[in-house]
């Protein structure tokens, strides 16, 4: 593996066509250690193709990933998984009549860690969700079912967490607490985050850095501030009273 790379992750010039639909076409981005990278866009950017392609659950057309230094652009999901790159499954992954501790770790011990029993203690104290360990998960409220669905994303400590917007269907102080929990993760366990997520309000609350996509490309990257006041961005999605 080389060391070389500054970075955690890097998409160069990604692209995922389906026949002639060019829904990410020539996508670069990186991801720093501990840093939160917002990604907008109007409906059909192609946000979560690209989540897709970064996780491998879509072939690239064109392009590469690199995770910490090795290319993983041939791997399959589960295997750049185990080298640390994570994406949150929403509610698909839970199962609703098994205690949530339970399903932590044996989410952990899939992932082949050695001490899956630690591993979930830390993670649902990290998520203040050891309070619930014997709760049976379809007893959770949505927002701590939310919470378990990133519990499970943390197992075996990705170094990459992708999510696909992790606040659809929250309240706004479940977004809020939500938010809160992501920011505290990125310093403590040095985790680096691609967030998709339409609640303007939390991606420009909590990014080191913000993306916009429009049809399937990059229009604008940089700080949240300097991305808020971009013309192009305006016109093409906030809206000029954004
Ligand atoms: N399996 C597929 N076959 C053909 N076209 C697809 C497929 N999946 C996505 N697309 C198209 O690719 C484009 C990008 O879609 P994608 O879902 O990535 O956008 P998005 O930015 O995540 O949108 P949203 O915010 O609505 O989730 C869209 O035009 C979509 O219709």
């Amino acid at each position: 593996m080389s060391n070389s790379s500054p970075y955690v992750l890097q998409a160069d010039d990604v692209a995922i066509h389906y026949g002639g639909v060019k829904a990410v076409d020539g996508v670069s981005l990186t991801l720093e250690k501990g840093q939160i990278r917002g990604l907008i866009g109007p409906n059909g950017a192609g946000k979560s193709t690209v989540i897709d392609a970064i996780t491998g659950r879509r072939r690239l057309t064109r392009g590469k990933v690199t995770l910490r230094g090795t290319d993983v652009s041939e791997m399959g999901v589960v295997e750049r998984r185990m080298l640390g790159l994570s994406r949150s499954f929403q509610r698909t992954s839970i199962f609703g009549g098994m205690p949530v501790r339970k399903q932590v770790e044996l989410a952990s011990h899939k992932m082949g860690v050695q001490d899956s029993a630690a591993d979930a203690d830390a993670v649902l104290k990290e998520l203040e969700l050891d309070r619930m360990a014997h709760v049976m998960a379809e007893d959770l409220g949505y927002g701590e079912q939310r919470r378990l669905d990133l519990a499970l994303a943390l197992v075996g400590r990705p170094s990459v967490l992708l999510l696909d917007e992790p606040m659809a269907g929250l309240s706004v102080k479940e977004s809020h607490d939500l938010a809160h929990h992501l920011k505290a993760l990125t310093s403590r366990w040095d985790v680096s985050v691609l967030l998709v997520e339409h609640d303007m309000d939390v991606v420009f609350g909590i990014s080191d850095v913000v993306t916009v996509f429009e049809l399937g490309r990059v229009i604008a990257s940089g700080e949240p501030a300097a991305v808020r006041a971009d013309p192009r961005v305006r016109e093409a999605y906030l809206g000029s009273a954004a």
